[in-house]
Formats: structure tokens, C-alpha cells, sequence
């Protein structure tokens, strides 16, 4: 029986086989996956005397959490429906009477405790999922208390660390500070460049200060960041902030300098979803600082606050504003999403106004809640000055402001370029390899202008070591060759598609194939720039971790391709190494990346982003993710789209249904 052939009256009585008849038919018509029927027919097996419309739940559960929702709101169905093309029939299947009870469905206890699927509330999860939601807001809420503190002595550290200004503008920073001393859990958002880093390291200076004045043990820190890239990039800045930072030079050394991946961090092991560290094998620390928060997600936010020891601070940075995590959940979006407003209690701005001299009087709200006053945006970028093409059209999306951010694509601007669409005269291809310096407004430097592929290429070919060189000099030469790459990326909203990574990516191989900057166009060739795609325990390469082929001689002399990666910390530590070499058939997971996705890109920046939008309609394309493609860039963005594609990013927000905000407002 088809779906669309079935009477309500029939449908009241369906039997599991014309259900799975009805989801193999939506399998058929791409409205489904075959996991989620699947899911849907072991469901049937497991309770044949249940409600087949638990089967179509079971269903659109599996459908969601694939899209990153940890669960299915069955108040948002309307939205939902709406979202996925879903048949009114299946609307009309769920809303005829109440939910089905079956042993396989848990309620908002849990039990019975073997139920694959939980509903609490209105919100219907697979149960790892509801756990890991349940385990996240437990341990968050168990970190909103204050903990205890010398008033006396905060404020004298931060006037320290926070000379007094002339102005009467508040002081984000210090406030951000003060917020987070008080507290054991505090996150810490804002933009590109609004000084998060300098931040946290100033407020790890201030919270080992405080604690080397009592005489205690200097706080165990931690520093950790979603990937390799992210961890790679926080450890160069935190390392030139704490170089910066006015404190003793006890309170220094005590800060750590080396930023691990969180999978490292907590321990993770080869085929488990388990890691070394958990409830029962705690980290040894107090402190945990996490940067790019944003791409954490919620299987991985309940492993991290598992493993940390119940006295420990847990300290989140991140820009709310970007795309969400690849996998499930949305926690730091979900934290932050009253941020914008402040939303403090009366006595904590009081209490501030005495600590730090900041008045937040503005962004009181009487429905504050307990977690508000464990959040702090920072709010000016320092990276863009204020007629920045970039800073402002990041604000203007942002604020889905269609009309502002054509205005400051329309008008001349010196680090940002706006092509409506790549013209037959100038494929895309081409584009990205000169770099397309000319469509800027200003004249550059030509040592400082924005490039493109032909940068590293042009560093691959003319820094070269001699034959008779060391294995020092080739290291060398693979370090200048990953950092010159690391200057450009192009970057796509989707894989498909005439502006999709896949087809770009086959181009402009092909492009530079013929213009003999590469040896081949296809296969492993030098140059070949490849992205890990998966994480790989054995040669302690992580998901994301970006190399390119290069032609040189190895310990037995012998000439071969090797891929060159950045060194890990601990590797530069013991040996001095900065890159890595591995051989290309030891590497089974990777993919070209002269284009790689704007999800991809979450935690790099480069100096010079060139971002593709796709003309057709796409649902992919979301504010989130324009915001955060533009975001990537440094100094220089190139916008390759129509005004229709941005208007149609700035319309469409993404969402994802969670509980976890409600979970925690209290
Ligand atoms: N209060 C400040 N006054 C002046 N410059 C600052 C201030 N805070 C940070 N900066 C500078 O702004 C730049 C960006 O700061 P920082 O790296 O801390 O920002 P971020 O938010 O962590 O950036 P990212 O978006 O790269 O993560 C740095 O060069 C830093 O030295």
C-alpha cells in the first residue's frame, strides 16, 4: 500500500507491513534514507504488536538525527514538514490520537530502561542521544553555582590586567573575566577577531594568580580544540598572547602553551566510541578551556564533561554565529542564544559594577536565568577596522540584512571582491589560481596582495632543495610549502553541482595540469593538495588535517612521493620536526582540496578566502553557512554568487530541534 493511497480509516489500521510498505515507497522517493527505514522495520521486529505509527516516528527520528537534530519535536511537525517536504498524510497518521505506548518507547524517566526510543516531553530521541543531552545539562547545571572567591582580591587583579580607561563603555573582556572567575562553567563567544584568545589567556593569568596568592598548588590547565587544524592554529596565537600577558613570571610559566585535539585530550581509541577518559578514569586537571566550541558536538561535549573531574572549571570559546557541528546538536548555539541581550540578573550587574567597574545595566532582563550570567559576547573586532569590507558584510549577514550587504558588495572595497557569477572568460578555475588580485578596489603591495594557487605552487617549484640536500632543508621547504597553501582556499557551500568541490576540484587539476604546474591530473602527482577524512590512530592523523604530495628522497636515498603534514606538538617537541612525511599508500582516506566545503573549512582561516556559491536553489544555503565562509578570511574575501543566491542564504536559517537549552533554563 502506498502512502498516498491509504484512507485516515485505513491508515488507523494499518498494519507494519503496509507502514513499511508506505516508508519503503518515501525510501523510493529520496524522502527517507534506507537507515531510516531500516531503524523503522527492526523497530516492527522487535515489538510486533506495537502501533505502526511508532514505525513512521521511528522513522523520521533516524531521518532528523542524520541531519543533526539529536531529536524529533513533535511540536515542530508543522515546520518540519514543511522543512523535508513530508506528506500530509504522515501528519495526519501522527496527530490522529494519542502516542503510541509500546515497551521500545521510554518515557521522560527512561524506563523501561532497553528502549531504543525516549519521550520527554514533547521531544522524541534515540536513547544515546536523550543520554547525552541529559548528561550534558546535569553536568552544566552542576557548574552554575559560584564558587568561592576573594572579591577583594578579583578586583584588584583585574585592574591589573585591565588598566582603567577614560571611557565609559564596557568593557567586554573584563567583563568576560569577571564572569568566569566567578564561576566553574563559563563561555566565552564573539566573532572573528573579538579577542577570545587574548581573553582566556588573560583570564588564565588571572585565575592562577589568584590561586599561587593563596599559597596553593598552581591550577592543572588544559587546552583543547575540536581538530587539528583549530588546535594548530589557537596554539600559535595563545603562544604569542601569554608572551604578551603583564603577570609575575611564576603566574606565566604555570600557563600551558600546547592545545591538544579534543579526540587526544579525552583519549579516544581506534573502532570504540569510548575514550580512555570518563566518569570513572577522570582528566587530572582544573581547568579545561575549549576553543571553537561551535563545532563540538553533542555526543562529544557529553564525553568531554564525563571526563572532567567534578571540582573542574570548564572554560568554552566560540562564535555562535557559525555553522553548527558537523554531527548531532547545536551546544554552544543553544547556550548562547539569549547572548546577544545579555540577559543579567540585577545583583550580578551590581556585582560587577563593583568588581570590574563595568556597567551592564543595558543587558539586565528580568527573566534572567541562571545560565545567562555564565555567558559573555565580546563585541568589537579587532581584526577589521570598521570600513573592513569584510568585518561589516559578516555583521550584515549576520543580521540578514539583504539590502546592507548588497550595498557593501555593490561599492569598491579594498579586501573584498564580488563577482555576481563566474564568467565564461574567467572559469573559476582560473580565477583560483591567479587569485583574482585585480578585482580588488585598492592597489596592493605586490608582496602583499591577495593570491591564489599559484602561490604555493610557485613555492613548491622555486624553493626546492637541491639533490644534495639534508632531510633539515626538505623539512623546511614542506613547512613554507604547507604555510604558502595555507594563504588561499577556495572554498564551496556544497560538493554538487557546477559549484560544488567536486567538479571545481577536477577543473582545476585539470587546468593546472595544462599549464604544467602539476605532473598529472588525477591520482598522487606532486602538488597534490589532499584533506584526511577520517581520523587515522596509527598515523595520528585526524579528520580534517590537510597535506600535499611532494617529490623527495627518503631515508634510503631513493626519490618517492611523500605527503607533507604539519608536525603535532609533541613530535615538533621531541625532534624539532615541524612537518611529517607518509607515504601516499598508507593514506586510504583523503580527498583533493584545491575546493574544499565551507563545513569543511570550521576552525582555518586563510589570508585569502575565494567563497562559491551555488546559483540553484540550495537548501544548504544558509546564513550560518555565508557567515561562516566569509568569516574564514583574514584580510582578503572573494565572493563568487548571485544576489539571488545571497539573498537566499541571508533568508534561511539553520536550525536544529534540541532540548538542551530547555534543559538548562532554570
Ligand atoms: N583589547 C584589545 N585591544 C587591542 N587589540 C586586541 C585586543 N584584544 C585582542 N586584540 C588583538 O586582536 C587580534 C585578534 O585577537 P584574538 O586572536 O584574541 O581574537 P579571537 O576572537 O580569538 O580571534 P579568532 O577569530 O581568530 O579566533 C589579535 O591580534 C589581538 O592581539
Amino acid at each position: 500500500m502506498r502512502w498516498t493511497a491509504c484512507s485516515p480509516k485505513e491508515r488507523a489500521s494499518m498494519s507494519h507491513k503496509a507502514m513499511l510498505a508506505m516508508l519503503d515507497d518515501a525510501v523510493t522517493h529520496h524522502l527517507l534514507r534506507p537507515l531510516d527505514l531500516a531503524f523503522a522495520r527492526f523497530i516492527g521486529e522487535r515489538d510486533p504488536q506495537a502501533d505502526p505509527r511508532l514505525l513512521l516516528l521511528a522513522a523520521l527520528t533516524s531521518q532528523l538525527l542524520g541531519e543533526g537534530h539529536p531529536c524529533l519535536d513533535l511540536q515542530a511537525l508543522e515546520a518540519l514538514a514543511a522543512e523535508h517536504a513530508w506528506p500530509r498524510e504522515w501528519l495526519d497518521l501522527l496527530a490522529t490520537t494519542a502516542l503510541p505506548v509500546s515497551p521500545l518507547l521510554a518515557s521522560a524517566d527512561g524506563l523501561p530502561a532497553n528502549a531504543p526510543l525516549v519521550l520527554d516531553r514533547h521531544r522524541l530521541y534515540l536513547r544515546r542521544y536523550w543520554r547525552y543531552e541529559c548528561g550534558v545539562a546535569q553536568q552544566m547545571l552542576a557548574r552554575l553555582g559560584a564558587v568561592d572567591i576573594d572579591d577583594h582580591r578579583l578586583r584588584a587583579e583585574l585592574r591589573q590586567l585591565f588598566p582603567p580607561t577614560d571611557h565609559a563603555h564596557v568593557d567586554w573582556p573584563r567583563v568576560a573575566c569577571a564572569l568566569a572567575a566567578r564561576a566553574a562553567f563559563s563561555v566565552i563567544t564573539g566573532g572573528p577577531g573579538t579577542g577570545k584568545t587574548t581573553t582566556v589567556v588573560r583570564l588564565l593569568g588571572l585565575l592562577q594568580t589568584l590561586q599561587l596568592q593563596r599559597a596553593a598548588a598552581p591550577l592543572r590547565i588544559r587546552l583543547a580544540a575540536p581538530t587539528g587544524k583549530a588546535a594548530a592554529r589557537l596554539n600559535t596565537s595563545i603562544a604569542r598572547q601569554i608572551a604578551q600577558l603583564e603577570v609575575p613570571d611564576t603566574v606565566r610559566a604555570a600557563i600551558p602553551m600546547q592545545v591538544e585535539t579534543l579526540h587526544r585530550l579525552l583519549g579516544a581509541r581506534a573502532d570504540s566510541r569510548r575514550y580512555a577518559h570518563d566518569r570513572r578514569h577522570p582528566l587530572h586537571l582544573d581547568v579545561l578551556v575549549i576553543d571553537e566550541a561551535s563545532m563540538i558536538d553533542l555526543e562529544m561535549m557529553a564525553a568531554a564533561l564525563d571526563a572532567l573531574p567534578p571540582h573542574a572549571r570548564l572554560i568554552l570559546l566560540g562564535d555562535k554565529d557559525q555553522l553548527s557541528s558537523v554531527e548531532a546538536g547545536s551546544v554552544l548555539g543553544d547556550l548562547c542564544r539569549r547572548a546577544e541581550q545579555g540577559h543579567y540578573r540585577a545583583d550580578i550587574a551590581t556585582w560587577l559594577r563593583e568588581i570590574s567597574s563595568d556597567d551592564v545595566s543595558a543587558y539586565v532582563r528580568e527573566d534572567a536565568q541562571a545560565l545567562d550570567q555564565h555567558i559573555a559576547m565580546l563585541r568589537h573586532s579587532h581584526r577589521f577596522a570598521a570600513d573592513s569590507g569584510i568585518g561589516q558584510l559578516a555583521a550584515a549577514v549576520n543580521a540578514g540584512d539583504a539590502p546592507q550587504a548588497h550595498a557593501l558588495l555593490a561599492a569598491p572595497c579594498s579586501d573584498m571582491a564580488w563577482l555576481a557569477s563566474a564568467a565564461a572568460d574567467t572559469p573559476l578555475a582560473a580565477m583560483a589560481l591567479d587569485g583574482d588580485a585585480d578585482r580588488f578596489a585598492s592597489g596592493h603591495a605586490s608582496d602583499d596582495a591577495p593570491q591564489g594557487l599559484r602561490f604555493y605552487l610557485q613555492c613548491l617549484q622555486n624553493q626546492r632543495p637541491a639533490n644534495s640536500a639534508d632531510i633539515a632543508a626538505y623539512q623546511q621547504w614542506a613547512h613554507a610549502v604547507l604555510e604558502a597553501f595555507n594563504h588561499f582556499q577556495l572554498l564551496c557551500a556544497v560538493r554538487q553541482g557546477p559549484a560544488g568541490t567536486e567538479r571545481l576540484n577536477r577543473e582545476i587539476a585539470a587546468r593546472l595540469h595544462a599549464t604544467g604546474w602539476i605532473e598529472a591530473d588525477r591520482g598522487w602527482y606532486e602538488g597534490r593538495p589532499v584533506m584526511m577524512t577520517r581520523n587515522d590512530y596509527s598515523l595520528g592523523l585526524m579528520n580534517g588535517d590537510v597535506g600535499i604530495a611532494l617529490r623527495m628522497p627518503g631515508s634510503d636515498g631513493v626519490v618517492r612521493l611523500y605527503v607533507a603534514f604539519p608536525a603535532t606538538r609533541d613530535a615538533q617537541e621531541q625532534n624539532g620536526a615541524q612537518v611529517r612525511f607518509v607515504l601516499p599508500s598508507r593514506l586510504g582516506d583523503v580527498e583533493t582540496v584545491y575546493a574544499m566545503t565551507v563545513h569543511k573549512s570550521q576552525g582555518s582561516e586563510f589570508e585569502h578566502t575565494m567563497l562559491v556559491l551555488p546559483d540553484e536553489d540550495s537548501p544548504i544555503l544558509t546564513r550560518e553557512l555565508l557567515y561562516t565562509g566569509i568569516t574564514r578570511a583574514r584580510r582578503w574575501l572573494s565572493l563568487v554568487g548571485t544576489a539571488a543566491s545571497i539573498e537566499q542564504a541571508l533568508s534561511q536559517r539553520t536550525r536544529r530541534y534540541s532540548g538542551l537549552a530547555e534543559r538548562l533554563s532554570s
